[in-house]
């Protein structure tokens, strides 16, 4: 790849370290204060890519200085004890944060569960409570995949203001809170999703395009406005490789910046979790 290319590339793994090595420091401030900032996850049943993303929170938090305290649980659970658990850690003075790693099985009620965990240890941001506050502004513990995305714009001084923003994809963890942190910062904002007559009306409009379907390239370089500022959230796993929403290897020649899959968009979602756990000890110990 020439010099060129690579100036477009958000290099996702460098951000994630950067904001990890913050998050240390905060973490080792906290420790001298004695106190260590602790992240409870819970894992249901046995589903091999959610140990994968478990493990690699785990060896974040590790790298950063923050206590993970694992509970994984048979997929028989019921949802009554999964509740109880929650209400448990709830209570824990020394627990800051909460994850409940999604999907969680069939036969469980995630919104419900979602309901149980106390919004001010909500690591992922998915309460209600905190869906409600990033609506009207009020970006404290929102999802983590989102806020990363807004950081990396933050880091490449894009401004957003007046911009048109297109995301594609309305699920609850990315897409309807990346288009309400647009919005907080006066992008225009298009929501497209499954059901969108003529997808490439919209994204070939976008001067910034984000996209988290699942669908593997899905946006191909007609579909890409020259100069377009391009996040890819998806991830597909085929034969042991890892695709992206957007066929990267073609898209990238119109776009100003883009993120890779992998190394783009999953490893900054992991470092917010940890700024979100230190920002959950850090309100913890005000009151
Ligand atoms: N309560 C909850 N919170 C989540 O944040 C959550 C969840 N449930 N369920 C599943 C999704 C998925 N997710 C990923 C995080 C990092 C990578 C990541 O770092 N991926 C590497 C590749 C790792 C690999 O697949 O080998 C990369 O993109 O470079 C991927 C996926 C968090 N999720």
């Amino acid at each position: 790849m020439n010099n060129g290319s690579e100036s477009k590339i958000i290099d996702g793994r460098k951000l994630a370290k950067k904001i990890e090595r913050e998050v240390k420091e905060d973490a080792d401030q906290l420790r001298a204060q004695g106190v260590i900032p602790c992240l409870a996850s819970i894992l249901v049943g046995d589903d091999a890519a959610s140990k994968l993303y478990i493990s690699l929170k785990h060896r974040a938090c590790d790298r950063a200085g923050i206590l993970a305290k694992d509970y994984h649980l048979p997929s028989e659970t019921s949802q009554g004890e999964l509740t109880e658990l929650i209400e448990r850690l709830n209570q824990d003075d020394e627990v800051h944060a909460i994850l409940v790693q999604l999907p969680l099985p069939e036969s469980i009620n995630e919104q419900e569960v979602m309901e149980t965990i106390d919004p001010s240890k909500d690591a992922d941001g998915f309460h209600p409570f905190n869906m409600g506050r990033l609506l009207i502004g009020n970006e404290g513990l929102v999802p983590c995949t989102p806020r990363g995305i807004i950081r990396a714009l933050d880091e490449y001084q894009v401004n957003v203001e007046g911009k048109h923003a297109v995301v594609v994809g309305h699920s609850n963890v990315v897409g309807k809170p990346m288009a309400a942190m647009l919005l907080n910062r006066n992008a225009t904002v298009s929501v497209c999703h499954v059901y969108t007559q003529d997808l490439n009306k919209f994204t070939s409009q976008a001067d910034i395009l984000i996209v988290a379907t699942g669908v593997k390239h899905l946006i191909r370089e007609d579909m890409v406005k020259e100069g377009s500022i391009i996040f890819d959230v998806g991830i597909t796993e085929e034969n042991g490789k890892i695709y992206g929403d957007v066929d990267y290897e073609n898209v990238i020649e119109r776009a100003s910046l883009i993120t890779p899959v992998p190394g783009g968009v999953g490893p900054v979602t992991v470092s917010i979790l940890l700024e979100h756990v230190i920002k959950a000890c850090r309100s913890s110990i005000k009151n």
